[in-house]
């Protein structure tokens, strides 16, 4: 297996934020993440390790607002003055970066870092890039042995299905590119989605989610109890579990900074119910945050939320 460090094309920037002391009381993300190398050492035993996915092409090529490639270092950024109160190491291996329109080579290069990381037994958090980030993930995650002769799951906190039937791959074609992936396997890709807006996917679309078997929650079902339920019962069916949260999922007013603002949306306290619930599970195995858009960003805010639900999945 190739290491991860080897996959990556750009080493860890230094990690920035407010300075109250040393020791741990005083303990920020910026003071307790270190850079992932092969021969990290860690006492936790289930580590977290952030790889970026800095990726325009995938928002390109479906005809969005361009600016994810610039996400992951946002995101680092909001999460480094947050107060560390984890109890697992992180690491930072560096970004994969998709140079002008190679996605398909970017997607695969991230793929055998996030395969490296998973078999070397940590948790990892890959920052988008456009949702085409996800295609990205489910290659690492099935080319990793944790999840061979596993059920896999993959959960999606978003407003799109994103089943687009396009002849090139973009970010609103990669779940159907996994189930694709997935038949071509002998398998049959479990596919959930929270928040789906009925006005912002056609009929096409649903048809799609409907042959495919797809589990969804309408975004104006989504109260507390009904995603509870909702998420406990896609957890009850498989082993291993994929989150990917597009933060186009939450009102235009919480995640402002994303390709296309959602008029409802899914509210911040039901996403991050539905993270906690997640990480409690013991099954989650990877998670990704995607379609992060500084450029429209008003006041950092939809990068505070990724980062927020990020340390919420961790802890
Ligand atoms: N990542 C996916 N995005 C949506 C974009 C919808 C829109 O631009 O309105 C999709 O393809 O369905
Ligand atoms: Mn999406
Ligand atoms: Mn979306």
């Amino acid at each position: 297996m190739e290491t991860s460090a080897a996959a990556v094309d750009v080493s860890p920037t230094p990690w920035t934020g407010r300075f109250d002391g040393d020791g741990d009381a005083h303990r920020r993300w910026w003071q307790a993440i270190a850079p992932h190398t092969p021969q990290a050492a860690s006492a936790s035993s289930r580590p977290a390790v952030v790889l970026g996915f800095c990726s325009d092409a995938g928002v390109l090529r479906n005809k969005g607002r361009v600016g994810a490639a610039a996400a992951p270092a946002a995101i680092r950024a909001a999460l480094g003055p947050l107060a560390f109160h984890l109890d697992r190491d992180v690491f930072d291996a560096g970004d994969v970066v998709v140079e002008d329109d190679l996605l398909e080579s970017g997607q695969q290069r991230a793929g055998r870092a996030i395969s490296g990381l998973l078999d070397d037994g940590n948790l990892t958090v890959v920052l988008g890039g456009g949702h085409e980030t996800a295609f990205a993930s489910y290659l690492g995650v099935a080319g990793s042995e944790v999840v061979r002769g596993k059920r896999l799951g993959v959960l999606n906190l978003d407003a799109h299905f994103d089943l687009r039937d396009e002849p090139t791959p973009s970010s609103g074609t990669p779940f159907l590119q996994m189930a694709h992936a997935e038949a071509a396997a002998g398998r049959e890709l479990q596919y959930a989605v929270v928040g789906i807006s009925e006005p912002n996917n056609t009929r096409t679309l649903f048809d799609t989610a409907q042959r495919l078997g797809v589990k969804y929650l309408l975004d104006e079902e989504c109260s507390l109890e009904t995603v509870e339920v909702f998420v406990a019962d896609f957890l009850a069916g498989v082993d291993v579990l994929y989150l990917t949260i597009d933060l186009d999922v939450m009102p235009a007013s919480v995640a402002p900074g994303v390709s296309a603002p959602a008029a409802y949306g899914v509210p911040l306290p039901v996403i991050s119910a539905i993270c906690r619930q997640v990480a409690a599970s013991a099954k989650l195995l990877h998670v990704d945050v995607a379609e992060l858009n500084p450029e429209f960003d008003i006041d950092s805010r939809t990068a505070k939320v990724a980062a927020r639900l990020v340390n919420t999945l961790l802890a």
